[in-house]
This record gives C-alpha cells, structure tokens and sequence, in this order.
C-alpha cells in the first residue's frame, strides 16, 4: 500500500556525518552493477537525444554504464557485433512486440549475447513484460536483464520473480514527460519517494530514472535505495549529444525529446512526452567528472568513503523550502 505522505528530491536534505577521509579524492564512488563495475552510478537515458553509437562507445572506453536506445531497431544486431569487436561491453534496449521476441531470437541463434538488455516500455507491470523477460532468460541466459518502467513494489516483485536482474522505478517524472498531465498517473512528484517503497521490495538492484534537476539527486537517489540512476536532460545538453544545435538570442541550446513524443513517434497518437531545448554544456566529460566530484564530497559529508555509505545517513524533509529559489 501507497502511503499517502510521500516526497520529491527537492523536499528531502541528507543529515551530515563525521568525516573520516582527508580529501574527497579517497571517496570510492565505483559501483558493480550486473557484470561489470562502474565509475559512477550514473546512466545516460536510453532516449535518442541523448545516446548514440559514438558516445556509447566512449561512455563503453571510459568505464561508465550506457543502455542504447531501440529506435534504429535495424541497427541493433550491428551494434552488438561492433562493440564486440572493439572488445567492449553491448547494452541494448527492446519493447515487447513480436519482432522484439523475433529479434531475440535472431540474437540467439548468431550467439551474439549482449551483456545488459533493457526492456524499455512506458508501462512495465505489464504481462507484455513478462514475457520479455521469460524469453530473453530462455534464449540469452547470460544477458543481465533491466525491466521497467514501474512505481510499485509490488510490480518490482513481480518483475523480479519472473527473472528481471534489475528494475527501473519512474512512471511520469521526466523533463520531457507529460504522462501525469495526459493520464493521472505516476510517480512525477513524489519520484524519490517511489524509489524508497520500490527499494524496501527490492532484492535485486534498481535503476532511478527521471527527475533528476542537480547533482545531490544523485546522492538522494542512492540514499533511498538506488544502485544506478539514469539521466535524460540533464546529460542531453552536450557536445557529444545526438540533438541538433539551436542558437537563440546569442544562447546555445540542444533538443531533446521525450521517446513518446510526436517527434519520436512520427505521429501524434498516444503521446506521453513533448520535445523541448536543454541548455549547451559542453563537453560530456567534464559534467560526469562533475558529477563523480560531487558524488565524491556526498560520501565525504555521508562519514563515509565508498558509496554505499550515503545509504546510512539520516534525512529530514523540508518540504519545498529547501530550494529558495537557489539555483546554478
Ligand atoms: N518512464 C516514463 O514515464 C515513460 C516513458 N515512455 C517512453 O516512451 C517510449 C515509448 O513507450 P511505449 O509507448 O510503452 O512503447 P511502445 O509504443 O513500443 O509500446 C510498447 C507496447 O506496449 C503497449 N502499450 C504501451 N502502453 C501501454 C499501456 N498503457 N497499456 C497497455 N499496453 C500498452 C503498446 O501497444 P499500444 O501502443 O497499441 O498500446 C505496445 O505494444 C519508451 O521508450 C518509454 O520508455 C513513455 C511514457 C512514460
Ligand atoms: N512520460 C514520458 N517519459 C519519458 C519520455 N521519454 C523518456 N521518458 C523518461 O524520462 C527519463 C529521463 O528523465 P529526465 O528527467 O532525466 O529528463 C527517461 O529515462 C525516461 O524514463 C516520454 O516521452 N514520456
């Protein structure tokens, strides 16, 4: 059952601990998730203005997790194969149709295995799903299979219990998501809440997806549970992002849209999501250096020196006041 007090990342502030390291440079934020071990938990959203070929293999180089996107589903099989070669791991994502089946079976059959595959549909307690799942276990045993995306534990459990190696929490709390405004439904709003209730059912890991505004997100996240949390605006805005460039008024933009928006979809017909402009950043490089830096003095102020120590730490809720009006 849903408690009815729930809280967003901007309600909530992590109580400070005891320091125990002499620079924040001790502070381990590595993180083993799946097969392999991460430098941060942090992952680019599996949306099309934010990941690409390019960038997955660099991400795939330096040591950071990535989930591909499914909306070239041809290029697919070529992907697996070519970063294969290049001896680096193969994160994919599929839906749930027939020639997604079909598609895993086509991968089967070549043996080509991908290390990490993310069933990737807006509603993911679905029996759709867990099919997926079953299907993906049977034929590509060794692959670690992400499900999503849920707000419930109960659709944690049962993801879980049909074979999902991880589930990712957030129905509605995206930068580019309409889907509380064109459904009534998710979990835009009280996101980290959600993830809280999704981790306490948990016995396998959870990916945050959406909603994060600032960097201490990251920390939250993992304070309530997360092992990995995924990241779509606010990693869409760089160099290495597949958006077009837009200059407006001497300002440097980049799109992004949602993956159930008109723009995705080529049609307006069951549109959840909206395209919109992220400020330029950069180089992506610097932001998750940033971000690993950031996460770095989370663990310092945690009293700890490795991630999992901003697990237990103490929090208050401050409803709203916390922000000010700050920004940066
Ligand atoms: N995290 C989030 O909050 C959300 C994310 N998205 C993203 O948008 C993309 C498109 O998502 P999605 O529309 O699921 O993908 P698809 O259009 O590929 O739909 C996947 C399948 O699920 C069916 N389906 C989709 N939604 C429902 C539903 N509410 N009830 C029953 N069946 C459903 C579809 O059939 P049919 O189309 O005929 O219903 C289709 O067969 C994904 O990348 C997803 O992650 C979208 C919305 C919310
Ligand atoms: N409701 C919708 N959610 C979407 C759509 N496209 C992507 N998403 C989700 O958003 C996150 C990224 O959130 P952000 O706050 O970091 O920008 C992404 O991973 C998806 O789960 C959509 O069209 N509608």
């Amino acid at each position: 059952m849903i408690p009815a007090e729930v809280f967003d990342y901007e309600d909530i502030q992590l109580v400070p601990n005891k320091c125990i390291i002499d620079s924040r440079s001790q502070a381990d934020t590595s993180v083993k998730f799946g097969p392999k071990t991460f430098k941060i938990p942090v992952v680019p959203a599996n949306m099309e203005t934010v990941i690409n070929d390019e960038l997955a293999v660099w991400m795939a180089e330096h040591d950071y997790f990535y989930v591909m996107h499914r909306f070239q589903p041809e290029k697919r099989h070529a992907f697996v194969k070519t970063m294969h070669d290049q001896d680096l791991f193969a994160s994919i994502s599929v839906g749930v149709k027939q020639e997604e089946l079909d598609f895993i079976q086509e991968l089967a059959d070549a043996n080509d295995v991908p290390e990490y595959i993310t069933i990737d549909i807006a509603h993911g307690h679905a029996n759709s799903v867990i099919r997926m799942i079953q299907h993906i276990k049977s034929l590509l045993p060794d692959s670690f299979v992400i499900a999503g995306n849920v707000g419930t534990p109960e659709a944690v459990r049962e993801l879980e219990n049909a074979g999902a190696d991880a589930t990712k929490v957030g129905i509605g709390p995206g930068k580019a998501c309409i889907t509380k405004l064109k459904t009534g439904f998710g979990t835009g709003g009280w996101q980290l809440a959600a993830i809280r209730l999704c981790a306490k059912a948990a016995k396998k890991p959870i990916i945050a997806d959406g909603g994060i505004r600032y960097n201490g997100d990251i920390a939250k996240s993992i304070r309530f549970g997360a092992s990995m949390v995924m990241i779509g605006s606010l990693l869409a805005g760089h160099l290495q992002s597949p958006g077009s460039v837009i200059k407006i008024d001497g300002k440097t933009f980049k799109q992004y849209w949602g993956s159930a928006s008109e723009t995705q979809k080529g049609a307006y017909r069951n549109v959840e999501g909206k395209q919109m402009l992220v400020p330029y950043r950069g180089d992506i490089a610097d932001t998750l250096e940033e971000m690993q830096e950031d996460l770095q003095s989370s663990i310092s102020y945690a009293g700890g020196d490795k991630l999992s120590d901003i697990r237990l730490v103490d929090y208050v809720i401050v409803r709203n006041s916390v922000m000010n009006g700050d920004s940066y």
